[in-house]
């Protein structure tokens, strides 16, 4: 599908391509702001004139890193790490890791790129960047990932701070590797310094609701897109894809919301519960015991296990992608829509394709893209850091409460920008031009550095 650019924006994602020749996710990502921004530019013409448009889409900082680590019977293995620095004109770098055998730089520069967007729209102070590895954590054992953590952080230690560079979760790293991340940390540096990770543990500096943060933000944005609509979840038949740490907390709250989730997946397939899914039997399968979702089958003789099927064929009011870049296509997004789906809220990155995203927005559906849609991960991480910087600890309610309110502060702020720019009720344009904009009044201010 031919991207759509204003003329002074064309050139410069020729740009992009050829000075990054092969990163197709990282390609994605990037035009998909610059499709946004040709109306900016006539309104701030400085950004042009400081070329803050190029100096964006250039990492400020990428490190590439070799990690050796051995398994249990001794055998040697060799991975690469990656932190791409990307910007810092808001704030410390700030993104999770992603430990996945389809991680190279691409997919760890268009993590890192939306991430710069994101965080500005919440309005914190933290820059945009991303890591991880091209480890595979599954089937490892204990003693395998905490060998791993201990190499990767080995190196990864020296570029970290907290007022610097601070990493947290993302798919393969959760509470566990992050446990591992911060003794090797600690013992390294000899410093105790909480708020150089967050996605800690409650007991050493983590923030309560952190775990569940990314998900029920997520559902807090599609609500507040819904209540525009005059509607809401109640009632509302719900896909979420993925059955890890942001599906299962969205699951959870789109249940007390008053949805029905009907259906969710792994990487091997999805399962089916007409009557609504059983939330504590897949938490007792994905967070405790590390199984596959087809074993829910096993427990429910109701469901049904489809192997490599879709879930979007499944008919539903609101679908909810949780699991990895470009799951939802075009013909995807165009049999969610024929079947009645009247909201899209995207708790994974850069889920939709492009020709997804126009089918969405060409159907006129609530459409929350993951800049904005998922910002409450990182928003929660915001408020650990602020926890930990004043060595304190909220209750639940009350760290909740502030989530709600970003993500309806968030929303705000991209439903107005969209209309201020002339696009009513598109979420994309909103989120991008909003983000954008708070990045680059901060790089004009700096100068040219
Ligand atoms: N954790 C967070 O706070 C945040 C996460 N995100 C995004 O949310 C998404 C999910 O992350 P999270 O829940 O933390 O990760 P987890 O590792 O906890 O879970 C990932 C889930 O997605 C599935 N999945 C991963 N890769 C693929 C694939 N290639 N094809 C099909 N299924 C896949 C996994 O299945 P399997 O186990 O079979 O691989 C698993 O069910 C990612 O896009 C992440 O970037 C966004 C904001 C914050
Ligand atoms: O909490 C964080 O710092 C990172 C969250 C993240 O990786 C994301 O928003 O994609």
């Amino acid at each position: 599908m031919t991207p759509k650019f204003d003329e002074k924006i064309e050139p410069i994602y020729q740009e992009v391509l050829a000075r990054n020749p092969g990163e197709t996710e990282f390609h994605q990502a990037v035009q998909e702001v610059l499709e946004s921004l040709g109306p900016v530019l006539v309104k701030h013409p400085e950004f042009a004139d400081h070329r803050i448009i190029e100096r964006i889409c250039e990492p400020e900082r990428q490190i590439i890193f070799r990690v050796p680590w051995q398994d249990d019977k001794g055998d040697v293995h060799i991975n690469r790490g990656f932190r791409v620095e990307f910007n810092s004109s808001l704030g410390p770098y700030k993104g999770g890791l992603r430990f996945h055998p389809s991680v190279y730089l691409g997919i760890i520069k268009f993590l890192g790129f939306e991430q710069i967007f994101k965080n500005a729209l919440t309005g914190m102070p933290i820059g945009g960047g991303k890591g991880g590895s091209d480890f595979d954590p599954k089937g490892k054992s204990d003693t395998e990932i905490m060998r791993f953590c201990q190499s990767f952080m080995t190196e990864l230690h020296r570029h970290l701070g907290e007022h610097t560079d601070v990493p947290a979760g993302d798919i393969g790293v959760g509470g566990r590797e992050i446990g591992y991340l911060f003794g090797q940390y600690k013992r390294i540096t000899n410093r105790w310094e909480a708020g150089v990770l967050t996605g800690k543990g409650l007991d050493w500096g983590g923030s309560l609701v952190r775990t569940e943060a990314t998900g029920y933000g997520a559902t807090f944005f599609v609500d507040e897109m819904l209540k525009v609509r005059k509607d809401s979840f109640e009632g509302k038949t719900c896909l979420v894809s993925g059955s890890g740490n942001v599906a299962i907390y969205t699951i959870e709250k789109i249940n007390e919301l008053g949805g029905k989730v009907v259906a969710c997946s792994d990487s091997g397939g999805y399962i089916y519960h007409e009557k609504g899914l059983d939330l504590a039997l897949i938490q007792q399968l994905k967070e405790i015991e590390r199984r596959r979702i087809k074993d829910y089958a096993e427990y429910h003789k109701d469901a049904k296990y489809v192997a490599k099927g879709n879930i979007w064929q499944i008919p539903c009011q609101v679908a909810m992608p949780s699991a990895t870049q470009n799951e939802i296509n075009g013909k995807d997004a165009a049999t969610l829509v024929k079947n009645g789906c009247i909201a899209v809220g995207e708790g994974a990155n850069m889920p939709t394709t492009p020709e997804g995203v126009r089918v969405f927005l060409e159907a006129g559906i609530a459409y929350g893209p993951g800049k904005a849609a998922n910002a409450g991960g990182v928003a929660t991480s915001a408020l650990e850091m602020q926890q930990n910087a004043c060595r304190d600890s909220w209750t639940f309610e009350y760290t909740e409460k502030r989530l709600q309110q970003i993500m309806q502060s968030i929303h705000q702020l991209c439903y107005e920008t969209a209309e201020e720019y002339g696009t009513p009720g598109n979420y994309v344009n909103g989120a991008n031009i909003a983000g954008f904009v708070r990045v680059a009044r901060a790089m004009v201010a700096f100068g040219l550095v």
